[in-house]
């Protein structure tokens, strides 16, 4: 398939300039990779409610019933039991362009969530060709530029749309777009095949699974919650790793999950509702440290040592999100405005943290800045924190900055197109995680 070589469509040189500063010499590797779909489909079990054997055995019947003899193969990872992988389609096979056919455009991050397997929702359709039958099927494009209007009713004239698939028409034009007053919600076009390979099942999450990214997953098994432990959450919804970590803490312990957003931290409660050892507030984690408060309250603001583990899943510019046909930051100012919010918390999180606790700073990015640069910040400002051994260890290491001994960045992990990623030909997001640990004495 055709992708982008940049995720900075028309702004280019002004953003990729700011990504990596120090090791330049590698965007030219990361720029492509991130605009690529990771081809492998992770989801994790709640081992709460069902094994991972009953799971797998569900997920082959599915993909059998869709795929016959040429359904994707299922496994899991040693080091993360809880997960089963998907892998991608031979492409080669039936995923072809037919010029006979109408077409659809949608927009970029349809698109991509087209790539990794999902069907098309209404809002994501932005032209339908007039005429277009229920249950035709129609060549599926994104737009690269930006350009389509939605509601477009004619062929999209475009040298820039990107042919992305094949889907079934299930909504039409006037059951899209006529209804100002109620825009339509639901599947409008079931994905036949994709152009990435990887198996067009939409999201099969229920209770029992959660389509997750593999990063995301290592983050919490290297953050080590154990049952019976207090824990703080600090940027947690949709809450996602928030509920990972009951699951291994086998729901005993104490899980405090805050989020400055009202509206993702309602959405995130219905979520929660079944893990009893979770308390969520919307609440800013920047004010999360008052010596005023009681050393075991559960809610914010928290005393000094409060908590055995803290994770700082970070606000960022999410650049490791792949595919990124288009990113939607398109001014320098707005990638430079995260390390000021993530140094921010991570200045609460460490008073926060009992001698001897956990912290685990991450993000679902890949600037430099966001990413070793907080490390080398915070091991500067607070010599009280240790970077240490973070397991499962299936990221490269960190990349090389003035302020890191290279024996630091082997602690870190980045996920990212090196070839040292430790993952056995795994396809997946960027990513960056690093562990630290609070001295029990200050020396
Ligand atoms: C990367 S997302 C977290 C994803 C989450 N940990 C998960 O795995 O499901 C970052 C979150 O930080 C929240 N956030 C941003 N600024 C914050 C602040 N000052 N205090 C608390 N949460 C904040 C955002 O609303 C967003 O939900």
């Amino acid at each position: 398939m055709f992708y982008p070589k940049t995720p900075f469509y028309g702004k280019g040189l002004l953003l990729e300039n700011q990504i990596l500063k120090v090791n330049s010499h590698e965007l030219n590797k990361l720029l492509p990779w991130l605009c690529k779909t990771p081809r492998t489909t992770t989801y994790r079990i709640n081992t709460l409610r069902t094994s991972v054997a009953d799971y797998k055995l569900k997920l082959e019947t599915k993909l059998s019933a869709l795929y016959g003899s040429s359904a994707p193969l299922v496994y899991g990872l040693k080091e993360i039991p809880e997960m089963l992988c998907i892998s991608p389609l031979d492409t080669t096979t039936d995923n072809k362009y037919d010029d006979c056919r109408k077409e659809l455009i949608v927009d970029t991050s349809c698109g991509a969530a087209v790539l990794r397997g999902a069907h098309i929702y209404a809002p994501g359709v932005l032209a339908m060709e007039s005429g277009t039958q229920l249950h035709e099927l129609v060549n599926v494009f994104a737009d690269l530029p930006g350009k389509c209007k939605r509601g477009t009713a004619t062929r999209y004239d475009c040298n820039e749309k990107i042919f992305i698939g094949v889907g079934e028409v299930l909504m039409q034009r006037h059951q899209l777009y006529n209804n100002k007053e109620q825009p339509a919600s639901g599947i409008a076009v079931r994905m036949q095949t994709n152009v990435s390979g990887v198996p067009t099942l939409g999201d099969l999450s229920d209770e029992d699974a959660l389509l997750q990214n593999l990063p995301s997953m290592v983050c919490v098994r290297v953050l080590d919650p154990q049952p019976g432990e207090r824990i703080l959450d600090m940027c947690a919804a949709p809450g996602n790793k928030t509920t990972h970590m009951a699951e291994l803490m086998c729901n005993r312990g104490t899980i405090i999950a805050l989020d400055n957003s009202a509206s993702r931290v309602r959405s995130m409660t219905e979520k929660l509702a079944n893990y009893t050892c979770i308390t969520a507030h919307q609440f800013d984690a920047t004010k999360a440290w008052d010596d005023n408060s009681d050393l075991d309250s559960i809610a914010p603001p928290f005393a000094s040592g409060s908590f055995d583990r803290i994770l700082l899943d970070a606000p960022c510019s999410g650049l490791g999100n792949r595919p990124q046909l288009c990113c939607n930051i398109k001014q320098p100012k707005v990638l430079q405005s995260y390390p000021h919010i993530q140094r921010n918390i991570l200045s609460q999180a460490v008073p926060l943290l009992r001698p001897g606790g956990i912290l685990v700073y991450s993000t679902c990015t890949v600037t430099e800045a966001e990413c070793e640069e907080i490390v080398s910040w915070a091991l500067r400002k607070y010599t009280e924190l240790q970077l240490v051994d973070a397991t499962p260890k299936l990221g490269a290491p960190g990349l090389p900055l003035p302020g890191l001994e290279a024996a630091q960045c082997d602690l870190l992990q980045r996920f990212g197109p090196s070839r040292e990623n430790r993952m056995q030909n795994l396809d997946t997001v960027g990513f960056f995680i690093a562990k630290f640990q609070k001295k029990r004495e200050i020396s």
